[in-house]
């Protein structure tokens, strides 16, 4: 395991000894995330965990829990009692940049249902503001994208329909992706509600006072962040 990979694990192993017996866990997405699928997939093999229920948001994170033994159920309408997942950007008040694993409508819906979000991370994710080193996720209807990509151009040039491949990128929703460059200032609630008010977007990745805290792992231990 490289040293990042076991900084992740690090940070994923503190947000799971937050789980109680009996809860419904969101199980986030990501390279980060699946270390704390995995953790309490072992916690209950282990016995050292009890009736928890995981609600995933992602295809790969439900397959995922299906392997390691965490049982799952779909999301309803009842709170979570606490969601873990990782994210491309933290900002020192715990705003977030999430989606780059291209999950953020998924975990945007389960989140904002849970009690207690809790992120985790290795220490190359801490910005002093969002857009740093991360593109902006968006979510797009594959109808009309290039009309939409447009309208989002009009005020966020610089971006580019997510296109790893020939094709271009297919979230589990059936949309695309447009990786927008945000402004070097900007007002992220302003910003917030100008896109997700741009005909064609389904959503995007900016996560505005959701996480109550984050586990953060650097070379020289976990930092616990809280929200300000
Ligand atoms: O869509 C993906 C999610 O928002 C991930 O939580 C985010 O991209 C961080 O992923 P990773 O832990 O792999 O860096």
């Amino acid at each position: 395991m490289s040293d990042l990979e076991a900084l992740k694990k690090e940070a994923a192993l503190k947000a799971v000894a937050l789980v109680r017996s009996g809860d419904r866990v969101g199980l986030g997405t990501g390279s980060t995330a699946k270390y704390a699928i995995e953790e309490l997939g072992r916690k209950l093999a282990a016995g050292e965990l009890t009736g928890i229920v995981g609600v995933s948001t992602s295809e790969a994170s439900e397959q995922l829990a299906r392997q390691v033994g965490v049982p799952t159920e779909p999301l309803d309408p009842r709170p979570l009692d606490i969601a873990i997942d990782g994210a491309d950007e933290i900002a020192p008040n715990l705003d977030l940049v999430k989606g780059l694993g291209g999950a953020l409508v998924r975990e945007k819906v389960t989140e904002v249902q849970a009690r207690r979000l809790i992120i985790i991370a290795d220490h190359t994710k801490l910005v002093g503001q969002l857009g740093e080193k991360a593109p902006l996720p968006i979510e797009i209807l594959k109808f009309g994208f290039l009309s939409t990509i447009d309208r989002l151009r009009a005020f966020l040039p610089g971006g580019q329909l997510r296109q790893p491949a020939a094709q271009p990128y297919v979230t589990d929703n059936g949309n695309y992706i447009y990786d927008a460059r945000l402004p070097e200032t900007f007002d992220p609630a302003e910003l917030e509600r100008r896109i997700k008010g741009t005909l064609g977007v389904v959503d995007t990745g900016l996560f505005l006072g959701m996480a109550e805290r984050a586990f953060v792992a650097a070379p020289d231990g976990v930092q616990e962040l809280t929200r300000s």
